[in-house]
């Protein structure tokens, strides 16, 4: 396991893009998918304990905030997805304000309100779930 604190930024170039930019400005307002806001999250891997910066599209509601394993509708779950069921225990960057968040994956009544949420912050999440058989996951993130 590599030192808890060895930080891993995406190999995805437009992602590393908007990870490092949010990182230099301090921010998450200083980037945005089709005008739609984006949180940062820091989540531990799953196998070799490094910090992976993983931007994704901002879904909040009271406090507590979705994260949508979509992958554009790709066939199998990103990744972070198996980060997150080993370590369910993030940092959440929204706009400057970052906090400590234990993470569940959601099912049910609940996920379908969540589902809403999250279609309403980004419609992109819909035509994503029309061009997969695999059941988008959607995590629920509550105050540690
Ligand atoms: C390419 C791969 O990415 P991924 O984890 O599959 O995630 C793919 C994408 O979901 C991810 O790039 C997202 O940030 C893309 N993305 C969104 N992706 C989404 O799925 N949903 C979103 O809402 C979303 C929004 C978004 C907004 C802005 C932006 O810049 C990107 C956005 C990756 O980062 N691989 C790394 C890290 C792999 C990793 O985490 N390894 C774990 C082990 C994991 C295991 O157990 O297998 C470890 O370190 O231990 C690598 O291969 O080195």
């Amino acid at each position: 396991m590599a030192a808890n604190n060895e930080v891993e930024l995406s190999p995805e170039g437009w992602v590393r893009g908007q990870t490092e930019k949010i990182l230099e400005t301090g921010t998450t307002g200083s980037v945005d998918i089709g005008g739609r806001p984006v949180v940062l999250v820091t989540m531990k891997g799953a196998k070799t304990g490094k910090l992976r910066y993983v931007p994704l599209m901002r879904v909040e509601h009271d406090g507590h905030y979705a994260l949508v394993a979509s992958k554009g509708g790709a066939a199998e779950h990103p990744v972070w997805y198996h980060n997150l069921r080993a370590n369910p225990t993030v940092t959440l960057q929204d706009g400057t304000e970052a906090g400590e968040y234990s993470v569940r994956e959601v099912d049910g009544t609940e996920r379908e309100q969540w589902w809403e949420r999250s279609v309403a912050a980004f419609p992109n999440y819909a035509e994503y779930q029309t061009k997969t058989d695999r059941r988008i996951p959607v995590f629920v993130l509550d105050p540690a």
